[in-house]
């Protein structure tokens, strides 16, 4: 099986553990799997804030493109980074077990965003982590923090800011989870769609691939992920929107929380349901529609 991805670290981390478990599932070895490492548009640009080089397709339409093209079988994806649609012949219907979901904030010298004195500069390149912490903090400044994580972490070093914020999921898949400060929880910082979710794309029409995905696929990843992304898909969610979402199970039941703001954090939409796991999808595109109703109408006006 030619498995498909990105080369940063994280990706890799991401497609081994996919293979791992795969491995494990069905008795196979190493041997049987090859690690496809495909470049993408955003990866080439790496000088640019993401909103200005256009959407989220920018990591994933050459790693797709391999696929139906027959040079790969599945492709390891992070979800949060996923479009809400696949092209014709491509589907997503494999969740691995979900890993943190929090933002972790990382500073060498404080230890929180109470802790940030007035006025400081906070990196960040993330449309959502920028208007939350805005809504909360209108004071800090914020500066583009583009790049990996050993990036971020230099810029930190050399004082272009004073602390940012990176996916509790990313650093514990690269074993970095010493960098962060500390979990920011999500009443105070709803995480992405998504975040902390491997998902592994496939050829529909691939039904092998499809039985060796089903035996690795987590139920509760799923429903949690189907909740969220039906929310973000309602929204018509893009690299412009800050959109938050987070869909969690208590037993049978989906509680699933989701916010729309304005980029520079001056207002701030949230709400959330509860209902029955199965009625995940219902339940996202039934809150997102209310939080659509309840923005003003310049609101999604952003571009
Ligand atoms: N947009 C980049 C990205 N996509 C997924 C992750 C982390 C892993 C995950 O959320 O599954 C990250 C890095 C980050 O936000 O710090």
């Amino acid at each position: 099986m030619r498995i498909g991805t990105r080369g940063s670290a994280l990706a890799l981390a991401q497609a081994h553990e996919t293979r791992d478990r795969l491995m494990a599932a069905h008795g196979l070895s190493a041997d049987d799997f090859e690690i496809v490492v495909i470049k993408t548009t955003g990866d080439r640009i790496l000088d640019r804030p993401l909103k200005e080089i256009g959407g989220k397709g920018l990591f994933t339409r050459e790693i797709e493109d391999a696929l139906l093209s027959h040079q790969i079988d599945i492709a390891v994806h992070s979800m949060k980074d996923m479009p809400t649609i696949q092209p014709d012949g491509l589907v997503i219907d494999c969740y691995l077990p979900r890993e943190d979901v929090r933002d972790a904030f990382v500073s060498s010298s404080f230890a929180g965003i109470s802790d940030l004195p007035q006025g400081a500069v906070v990196g960040s390149s993330s449309l959502r982590r920028r208007a939350q912490l805005a809504a909360r903090r209108p004071d800090l400044q914020l500066v583009e923090f583009r790049g990996n994580v050993q990036t971020r972490l230099k810029k930190l070093e050399e004082g272009v800011a004073v602390a940012t914020f990176l996916a509790m999921a990313g650093l514990s898949r690269l074993g970095m989870l010493h960098v962060a400060r500390g979990a920011v929880e999500p009443d105070e910082m709803l995480p992405a769609v998504a975040q902390g979710c491997i998902g592994v794309e496939r050829r529909a029409d691939d039904a092998q691939t499809a039985a060796l995905l089903a035996a690795i696929s987590d139920r509760d990843s799923t429903l949690r992920v189907t909740a969220e992304r039906a929310f973000l898909a309602r929204l018509d969610g893009s690299c412009q929107t800050p959109i938050a979402g987070l869909a969690e199970l208590a037993g049978d039941q989906l509680r699933l929380r989701g916010e729309i703001l304005r980029p520079d954090g001056s207002e701030v939409i949230a709400g959330e349901r509860i209902g029955p796991s199965s009625d995940g999808a219902a339940m996202g595109t039934d809150l997102a529609g209310e939080l659509r109703g309840r923005a003003p109408s310049d609101f999604f006006d952003w571009s």
